[in-house]
């Protein structure tokens, strides 16, 4: 990203109420091409939802989502995933009785679809199957090609749902406890996942994480949110150790010394 470089998403004052509860209290934050963004905060603290509110899955109750200077407020979940704004791991991204490939090519087809021209089919067909290859190198499934996705192990099947946001060109990939639930076998495998999506520094991610080793190893800023407000912003080793996360994240002062994070 270069200083000039505008953010790729910024959320203004972004609020969701449930009855009385502001779950997201105006969050303002903007996110930087090239920038891996984790947001922690206490359990309840509002990190899902503002999850939620910027890929779609709930509507604000006041502020806006911006993505590339347009307000994508009002699009629906799969607008915004058209739009840019891929979100990991929702299942809805696959179809579990065609075969890995398929799936991808056909992630890539709904992306470079330039509508029907019969004379080039054949071609553009073979093309889309060599990009689609292409996603599944970079996540490392080239061999499980012709594996039905419904039949892969856990690990594969998330490789295979980030393959699809490559496919689809998402600039933005957000990762929702990417761990959570995974035996200890696969954490590495989508671990190492997200440090070669990050690599490629075309990519805004965000990343939810409660597992602060897992933080310190792939986040280049940390966001805090807590009470739904945003209470901390900054460059990793700075946030974890400032007051206002040891106190309102990890449960203890620092000068106590007496972290459990
Ligand atoms: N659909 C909903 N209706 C009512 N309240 C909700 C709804 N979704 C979330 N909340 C409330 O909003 C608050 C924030 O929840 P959220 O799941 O975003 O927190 P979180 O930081 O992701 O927590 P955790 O780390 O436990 O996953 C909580 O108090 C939760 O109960």
């Amino acid at each position: 990203m270069t200083a000039t470089e505008p953010p790729v998403l910024r959320t203004e004052e972004l609020t969701i109420r449930f009855g009385g509860h502001v779950a997201v209290d105006r969050v303002s934050c903007a996110f930087d091409r090239g920038t891996l963004t984790a947001i922690v905060g206490p359990n309840g603290a509002g990190k899902t939802t503002y999850f939620n509110l910027i890929s779609g899955q709930l509507r604000s109750t006041a502020g806006k989502v911006v993505l590339f200077g347009q307000d994508i407020t009002g699009l629906t979940a799969p607008r915004r995933t058209r739009a840019g704004i891929g979100r990991a791991f929702q299942l809805t991204n696959l179809f579990p009785n065609l075969s890995v490939l398929e799936n991808v090519r056909i992630a890539v087809q709904a992306r470079h679809d330039t509508g029907l021209d019969i004379w080039s089919l054949a071609t553009r067909r073979r093309e889309l199957i060599e990009l689609a290859e292409h996603h599944l190198a970079r996540t490392g499934l080239l061999d499980k090609m012709d594996s039905v996705a419904a039949e892969l192990p856990h690990g594969d099947q998330r490789k295979l749902e980030v393959a699809v946001l490559l496919a689809l060109e998402s600039e933005v990939l957000m990762f929702d406890e990417p761990t959570a639930g995974m035996s200890v076998d696969e954490v590495p495998v989508v671990l190492d996942l997200i440090h070669q999506i990050k690599a490629d520094t075309a990519k805004t991610v965000l990343l939810v994480e409660h597992k602060m080793d897992v933080v310190r190893s792939l986040a280049d800023r940390i966001i805090v949110l807590h009470n739904g407000a945003l209470v901390a912003d900054g460059a990793p080793e700075a946030v974890i150790a400032s007051d206002v996360v040891q106190q309102a994240y990890l449960g203890t002062s620092s000068a106590s010394g007496d972290g459990h994070g």
